[in-house]
């Protein structure tokens, strides 16, 4: 290489670095305010922004949201201010003032609704959840204690059965999931469900999946198994079977059994026992185990991007939250699958974070 070349070089490697410099100045603030986007979220869903813009049926001025809902204005006025530069309410005019209308995702911070995210949200932000993330470099460290137990004195699930509140707030954030992605999966794996006669909702918390899946499909025996203090909590639905007891143990029978956001709560070893379980509980003709979870991407398995940067946060809440629970690649997921003695296994994405993961006997 010349000399003029060589200077040609390293002045572009110059302007790189200063490109990269000037970006992480600006980079570094999301990471240091990162936490004011999930709290200013969540005094909106407890304000009750969104309910009162959708009860007026129309765009509303600061004015007329502050005094639906007793706000101070002034106060409210900045609130909607960052909530509408983050295009989670529409800044609009209102009769020529400044106004504020729903969007598609300010309906997901309402309490109800088909589109609710709420519970999930105020579970995340709780400061039960939020607490042992203060102590996750801790569980890094070798020998590290896992974070929830750390923090709370024991596990997750023990925490809850001791906690009703929590408990109750664990199961309505899991529930809004599953009103949404349930649909999506009878939809895409109908075929499937056809044929059965039954299934047992393994870890199914309140019964919503196994309550969407018998109305869509009232011939099928629908069971929801989960601990005691979360069946004796789960609301009555017709055509619903609600069974107490611990899947370490035993799994109701059932033709197929269904298992969402359960095992990215445990080991690879304690997955290997629960899907064991499953396994002795499915008919041995043409049972299978239909896993919902989320296949952490490998080069070239397409999922959208961010999809895929959701299940890299899950791993994260996994590892603040539960003692040894994970996300999985597909070659984590086959080692569990295999191990447990099932013959063969697909994978189906769906638009979810979750993909479908059949397992058969
Ligand atoms: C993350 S939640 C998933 C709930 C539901 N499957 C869903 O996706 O909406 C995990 C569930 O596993 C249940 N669970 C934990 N340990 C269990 C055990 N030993 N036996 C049965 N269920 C258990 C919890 O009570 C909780 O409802």
């Amino acid at each position: 290489m010349g000399e003029i070349e060589r200077e040609g070089v390293l002045s572009r490697e110059r302007e790189v670095e200063e490109e990269e410099e000037a970006e992480a100045s600006v980079e570094i603030w999301k990471y240091i305010f990162g936490f004011v986007e999930m709290a200013v979220v969540k005094c909106a869903i407890e304000l009750g922004i969104a309910e009162a813009i959708e009860k007026h049926g129309r765009a509303m001025t600061v004015s007329e949201i502050s005094s639906a809902l007793g706000c101070d204005p002034a106060l409210l006025k900045r609130i909607m201010r960052f909530l509408a530069h983050r295009k989670i309410f529409k800044a609009v005019t209102v009769g020529g003032s400044n106004g504020y209308s729903q969007t598609p995702l300010s309906r997901r911070l309402m309490r109800e609704g088909p589109q609710s995210m709420a519970a999930f949200l105020l579970l995340e932000s709780s400061p039960v959840m939020l607490a042992p993330w203060h102590s996750l470099s801790a569980r890094v460290l070798a020998n590290g204690h896992p974070s929830f137990q750390n923090t709370h004195g024991e596990d997750v699930w023990r925490y809850a059965a001791a906690n009703l509140g929590h408990s109750n707030l664990i199961n309505e954030a899991m529930a809004c999931d599953a009103k949404l992605v349930m649909p999506v999966i009878i939809e895409s794996c109908n075929e499937e469900f056809r044929g059965l006669q039954s299934v047992v909702d393994v870890g199914g918390g309140n019964g919503t999946a196994m309550r969407i899946l018998h109305q869509a499909l009232p011939s099928i025996r629908a069971i929801n198994f989960d601990l005691p203090h979360v069946i004796s909590q789960a609301p009555h639905s017709d055509g619903l079977e609600h069974v107490a007891g611990d899947m370490f143990q035993s799994v109701p029978k059932a033709d197929a059994a269904f298992l969402m956001w359960v095992l990215h709560d445990w080991s690879d070893e304690e997955c290997i026992e629960i899907l064991k379980k499953c396994r002795e509980a499915i008919s041995k003709e043409n049972g299978w185990v239909m896993i919902v979870e989320a296949v952490i991407g490998e080069e070239g398995e397409g999922k959208q991007k961010v999809l895929e940067d959701v299940g890299l946060m899950l791993d994260m809440v996994m590892m603040a939250h539960t003692n040894f629970g994970k996300e999985r690649t597909l070659k984590e997921w086959e080692y569990v699958i295999k191990m447990a003695g099932f013959s063969s296994f697909t994978v189906k994405h769906i638009h979810a974070v979750q993909s479908v993961i059949l397992a058969f006997y």
